[in-house]
């Protein structure tokens, strides 16, 4: 925006009204408002989509989708859009400073109530076609919502599992399951958490409330191993009920239920599998889990998404999640494949409340060497340009000393991701560090405590204060972070 707007004058009662909605469905909030958490920032978030969450100002979008996510959350239309509903909040009014009338709001409001009119009908669905089209008919375009009566399945065996006594959710991973279970049954829908917020713990927790067979999908073969870990940790699942199927696991749960860890990978791939591998996909295609449990939605492909969901057959998915940005841009696949957003927390927020560490990016740009540019300019190296910019030695020497710095001046514990292998490999080596990769076998302890794990790489613990890594392969928390990977 680049008008100025300092002239307007401010309505007296401004500092209630730190809301501004605008007709095209877009609404900003001051967050330095005292208002800002209890009166606003939760329903907003359950009824619109954030689009931009900086310090001070947040915006978001109200659009059917965000809409219907907040009916299927037990919100009613009235306390949306009434000026004296619910909580006390509306479009209408709170937001006084509305120019047009919200015709596109009510509208966008009014389909998702009319879906909320209780009439009901039952049939069976072939699966395919829920895949194709988890709506009811397209000019409607209403998402079906997902619930599953789990208390009332008489039918799938129960699986013994409570959480241990040390698993104590926090506040926000307790609101994020009391959207899931908000009516005595669990809804299908997606979680949004930041990364480190704990994911894992709301996962268990949603399992051991549905209290049935459990198919947990992460995604590689890394994330399983602590998927598998993180049941253990917070549950009483013994460990013959964590079953991991990777390629290098085939682990089948004895008695009839249990928890499978494994990779959308393993599951939609479509090759020729091992004997062993077949049975295990068979046994999985023929059981009815309570529970999908979806680690990493918003990396996984749309097209994986809906294999996986046609060949497994489960009566609640929940999605899990640290953004809901795609790069392949299928966000609203998402909620018809799984369904609609039913918690997201903002990481300032958690980060102000000491959950999430304060995390603070600098950028450092390293011109490449006189040597490897000529070579980068030269027509017969166009293969040869990804290598050069990634080996680019004047960013090596940059890395290295901020290693060096880091290590030696401040004491700080380090991880250097990369998402290039060979960068990764020829980094480790001259700078004589661990390296962690998809391969590496990264075990994860229980301390004293048995609570805080450690983790080993190879057999051997991360004690080096600093290590290479790929992508997904957090064990412990290191003080800073160096990202090896971005060029220009
Ligand atoms: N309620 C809790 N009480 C104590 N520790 C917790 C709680 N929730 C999470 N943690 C701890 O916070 C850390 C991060 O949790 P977790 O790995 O589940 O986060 P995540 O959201 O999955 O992160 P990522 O997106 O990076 O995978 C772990 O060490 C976990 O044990």
């Amino acid at each position: 925006m680049n008008t100025d707007f300092s002239k307007l004058e401010l309505k007296p009662d401004h500092v209630n009204r730190p809301l501004w909605a605008c007709a095209d469905g877009r609404i900003f909030l001051e967050t330095y408002s005292p208002l800002y958490k209890q009166a606003y920032y939760d329903f907003l978030i359950a009824i619109a989509e954030p689009v931009c969450r900086p310090e001070s100002m947040h915006e978001y979008n109200l659009t059917p989708h965000s809409l219907y996510a907040a009916v299927s959350v037990g919100l009613e239309t009235e306390t949306i859009i009434s000026p004296y509903g619910g909580d006390g909040f509306t479009i209408g009014k709170t937001s006084g400073e509305l120019e047009a009338g919200p015709w596109e709001l009510l509208n966008a409001a009014e389909l998702a109530a009319a879906a909320q009119e209780k009439e009901t009908h039952s049939f069976e669905i072939d699966p395919a076609q829920i895949v194709k089209q988890r709506c009811l008919p397209s000019e409607l375009n209403y998402p079906m919502l997902e619930e599953y009566d789990f208390r009332n399945d008489n039918v799938n065996p129960d699986l013994d599992m409570e959480l241990k006594p040390h698993a104590q959710p926090r506040p926000y991973q307790e609101k994020s399951l009391s959207k899931m279970f908000g009516n005595g049954r669990a809804r299908s829908g997606i979680i949004v958490l930041p990364c480190g917020a704990g994911k894992s713990l709301v996962g268990v927790s949603a399992a051991a409330r549905i209290k049935k067979s459990c198919l947990c999908l992460a995604t590689n073969a890394v994330s399983v191993d602590q998927w598998a870990f993180q049941f253990k940790l917070w549950s009483t699942l013994r460990d013959d009920q964590i079953c991991r199927f990777t390629s290098d696991s085939k682990e089948r749960f004895r008695g009839n239920a249990g928890v499978v860890v494994t990779t959308y990978n393993m599951v939609a791939f479509g090759g020729k599998r091992s004997e062993e591998s077949e049975k295990i996909i068979e046994e999985m295609r023929n059981r009815e889990w309570g529970l999908l449990l979806m680690d990493g939605v918003h990396v996984v492909p749309a097209q994986m998404f809906r294999k996986v969901i046609s060949i497994t057959k489960s009566h609640c998915k929940l999605g899990l999640t640290a953004t809901l940005v795609r790069e392949d841009e299928k966000i609203t696949d998402l909620n018809f494949l799984i369904g609609p957003k039913l918690y997201e927390a903002n990481w300032l927020d958690l980060v102000k409340g000491g959950f999430i560490a304060n995390v603070q990016c600098a950028e450092v740009w390293c011109p490449m060497t006189k040597e490897f540019f000529a070579e980068y300019l030269k027509k017969e190296n166009s293969k040869k340009k990804q290598a050069l910019y990634v080996m680019n030695p004047n960013k090596f020497r940059a890395c290295e000393f901020l290693i060096r710095f880091h290590e030696q001046q401040r004491g700080d514990e380090i991880i250097v991701f990369a998402d290039n292998l060979f960068a990764l490999a020829e980094y480790a080596m001259k700078l004589r560090k661990p390296m962690i990769y998809g391969a590496t076998r990264l075990v994860m302890i229980l301390s004293n405590d048995n609570v805080t794990p450690t983790a080993r790489v190879n057999g051997a613990p991360i004690s080096a204060r600093s290590a290479m890594g790929s992508i997904s392969c957090t064990g412990r928390s290191p003080t800073i972070i160096l990202f090896q990977v971005k060029h220009a």
